[in-house]
């Protein structure tokens, strides 16, 4: 059937505004899939529509999954326009050649082999993280703690930055930062958008440092390029041994991996520990299974990548946690050609909106989906491809997945062999901004448990 080369169903709104103002606003009170649930009952599972000032064509279902994550870079592109984090350089907006370029030395940092060597260090840092800040407590703040421990995880195990000042003042950096990116953009001082940027130029001066450092110290004493992500990132050379990227590309890779390495991981840690205190009965079976590897192990001795493969029942609860809440909701590409999907036309420039949970939730693929069943994800046969998103897919599915996967586990193993918790505020409601944030931060009431190693 020859496509008809028409534009699809939908409305553009008003000028400029379009339909952001009401997206976000759904977002924010936590309504985003309901959102998109009423436009596909008004115009189907292909619409055009407007969002931040761009033209957009919004699709659903697994075979646009499926066509988003497949279709040649050169066609549709990733469409970050975050001007507070000021990246234009940085492997998400990279695409073809140099895209899978950076994404090779990734890889190779964050791949099992190389994973193993980090586990020693992964544990002293949630032991430290346990006994800094929730030992002796009796009430903890569970979602900014989070985003502590997995930025400090990433700045001791990607970017060997150890602990002190510098990484103390680099949280609270990135904290702000991210609150911008979906800021009004405007500069003005006391507004978001501000702090936003002069939390940008602050972390430049910081990282540029860092880079001098490291150049001294694998130019000068030798220092080894796998050390980590930025001696690699640097020690790369074109065939003229001209460095492959400049200072400011190095710079705006490190943020990026920093943002999403630890901002997604802290989300599904703080929706577990939710789920916990929720449903004591999901609580008492992650336990069981964390406390029959804690028998196996010496008082104090460290975990080990064995004992994390051995943790399959938590990684399903996992697993089903980020299907009902995946921290990343929507995604976002740019047609860089005119594109024939469907029967209709995406046309250059335009933007490519999905929603990675309407698959998630839908009944032909998870059944009963509002139900949490972990048991979803021990079934032989598993979810068709490109339904289960949370990771997202194809050439750019999520290089992290093992990164965050041995650290959610190691984390989970320390909260539940010594605390138990309950929920100090009725108020455990969220919103998206665009990441997930707890309106109170979810504060909890916790006791250590009588067999914990830590006592
Ligand atoms: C629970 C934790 C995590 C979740 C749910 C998650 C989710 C995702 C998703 C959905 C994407 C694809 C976005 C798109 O297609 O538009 C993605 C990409 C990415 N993630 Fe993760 N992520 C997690 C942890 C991590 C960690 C720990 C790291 C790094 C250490 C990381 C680094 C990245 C990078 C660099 C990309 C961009 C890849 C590319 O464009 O080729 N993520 N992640």
């Amino acid at each position: 059937r020859r496509p008809t080369k028409q534009l699809p169903p939908g409305s553009m709104g008003l000028p400029v505004i379009g339909q952001s103002l009401s997206l976000l606003k759904a977002m924010r009170a936590n309504t985003g899939d309901e959102w998109f649930k009423d436009r596909i009952r008004k115009y189907g599972p292909i619409s055009k529509l407007s969002l931040f000032g761009t033209p957009s064509i919004f699709l659903h279902g697994q075979a646009a999954n499926k066509f988003s994550y497949t279709c040649d870079g050169n066609k549709l592109a990733n469409n970050y326009q975050n001007q507070s984090a000021g990246s234009l350089r940085s492997i998400i907006e990279l695409s073809g050649e140099d895209h899978k370029r950076i994404r090779a030395v990734l890889v190779s940092f964050l791949k099992p082999e190389v994973l193993k060597q980090y586990i020693g260090k992964l544990d002293e840092e949630i032991r430290h993280h346990l006994d800094t800040h929730w030992h002796g407590k009796q009430e903890v703040k569970v979602g900014p703690l989070m985003k502590t421990l997995t930025f400090n995880v990433i700045c001791s195990l990607i970017f060997g930055i150890e602990r002190g000042e510098r990484r103390d003042i680099l949280v609270g950096l990135f904290q702000e930062l991210i609150a911008g990116v979906l800021a009004v953009p405007v500069n003005l001082p006391f507004t978001q958008f501000n702090r936003s940027l002069q939390a940008s130029a602050k972390i430049k001066a910081i990282v540029m440092d860092l880079i001098r450092e490291k150049r001294v110290a694998f130019e000068q004493q030798g220092a080894s390029p796998h050390q980590d992500l930025i001696t690699c990132l640097l020690s790369m050379r074109n065939e003229d041994n001209s460095s492959v990227l400049s200072d400011e590309e190095i710079l705006d890779n490190a943020k990026i991996v920093m943002i999403a390495g630890h901002d997604t991981t802290s989300i599904l840690l703080t929706f577990m520990v939710r789920l916990f205190a929720n449903n004591p009965s999901v609580y008492e079976a992650v336990s069981q299974e964390q406390e029959e590897i804690a028998r196996s192990k010496a008082a104090g001795e460290l975990l080990t990548w064995d004992d994390l493969i051995k943790m399959k029942h938590t990684w399903r609860v996992a697993s089903e946690t980020l299907r009902m809440t995946p921290p990343v909701f929507c995604s976002f590409r740019r047609a860089l050609t005119d594109i024939e999907y469907g029967g209709y036309i995406i046309p250059k420039g335009w933007q490519v909106v999905w929603a990675l949970s309407m698959t998630h939730m839908d009944e032909t693929i998870f059944p009963d989906p509002s139900k949490f069943d972990p048991k979803r994800f021990e079934q032989q046969v598993p979810a068709p491809p490109y339904s289960f998103v949370a990771f997202g897919g194809g050439q750019r599915i999520c290089p992290g997945y093992e990164f965050a996967k041995i650290e959610t586990l190691a984390m989970v193993h320390y909260l539940v062999t010594r605390f138990k918790w309950k929920l100090s505020c009725k108020d455990d409601s969220f919103s998206r901004e665009p990441m997930p944030v707890f309106n109170q931060g979810l504060p909890i009431q916790i006791t250590p448990k009588k067999s914990s190693g830590a006592l």
